[in-house]
């Protein structure tokens, strides 16, 4: 079993209980009670024509299968607000509980405190995570192509969009952007972390990235660790970065998302 199969039965698990406690019925209430989404796929400059920034996805991560504890995090409302403040587009919030320490209660408080577009960021593989997240307040999904066949990840993506949220949907192969462009995707992200193996090789990222069409937002995950990763990601074609471990771990978060996101955007435009 690879360590996203495992990842996902402990999903599963835990998606049953939370199911048990407010039924689809009931969750399906929320989603459509809640206020309208935000536009992530703009807010990562999706039109813009050029698009002449670079945009921060600055990630809430408090654990992770590769390295174990990254920070305590005290306060994820404090965190996303200076996320907020040091220019990010997005915020991801991971709500996976097993290995990421993440949780609904950590998006509750981000979205409490700020105007960004959200990412419930987790392993959805089943409609109630969908409308769990809309309820949520959630704007944006993740939807990893390795872990849904066509059907589910067709499925899925059509159900975000229905309730008018936006889905990054994630590849690490070729064969995958394929399979995302195939379905419709808007926002492709290409993860430079093998899911399977947790290797992580920036060099993926200008392997695959010019198989994504112009229409698509491209989003460079992970491997982020310094100025000079998000300057090469951004001459590669990345229209966004997705940092987690950096922004939690390196201190003053609000300064690391604007040097980022400033040194993105100089890179962009030496690319024109
Ligand atoms: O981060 C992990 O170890 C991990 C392991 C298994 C599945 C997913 C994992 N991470 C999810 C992510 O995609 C990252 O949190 C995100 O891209 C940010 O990465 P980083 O900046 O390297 O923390």
């Amino acid at each position: 079993m690879t360590v996203l199969d495992d990842i996902i039965v402990g999903v599963r698990e835990d998606l049953e209980s939370r199911r048990a406690q407010v039924p689809l019925a009931e969750i399906k209430r929320l989603a459509a009670e809640a206020p309208a989404a935000r536009d992530a796929y703009a807010a990562l400059g999706g039109n813009d024509s050029p698009r002449a920034a670079l945009k921060v996805i600055a990630e809430v991560k408090r654990k992770s299968p590769s390295k174990g504890e990254l920070a305590s995090i005290a306060d994820p409302a404090e965190l996303g607000a200076a996320y907020e403040r040091g220019g990010a587009a997005v915020i991801s919030v991971l709500t996976e509980q097993r290995r990421f320490n993440g949780s609904l209660a950590d998006f509750d408080a981000v979205r409490a405190v700020v105007d960004l577009p959200l990412l419930r960021k987790d392993f959805n593989v089943e409609e109630y995570q969908i409308f769990e997240a809309r309820a949520h307040g959630a704007d944006l999904v993740l939807l990893i192509v390795a872990a849904l066949d066509d059907t589910d990840l067709k499925a899925l993506l059509a159900l975000t969009h229905e309730l008018g949220m936006n889905a990054l949907v994630e590849t690490h192969t070729a064969e995958e952007i394929d399979r995302a462009v195939a379905v419709g995707a808007r926002i492709i992200g290409v993860n430079v972390r093998n899911l399977k193996t947790l290797d992580v090789d920036r060099s993926l990222f200008a392997e695959l990235a010019g198989r994504i069409p112009a229409g698509a937002v491209v989003v460079a995950e992970s491997g982020v660790r310094s100025v000079a990763d998000v300057r090469d990601y951004a001459s590669q074609g990345a229209n966004a970065v997705l940092v987690g471990e950096a922004l939690v771990t390196m201190g003053d978060p609000e300064a690391t998302v604007a040097e980022f996101g400033a040194a993105g955007s100089e890179a962009v435009a030496a690319r024109r």
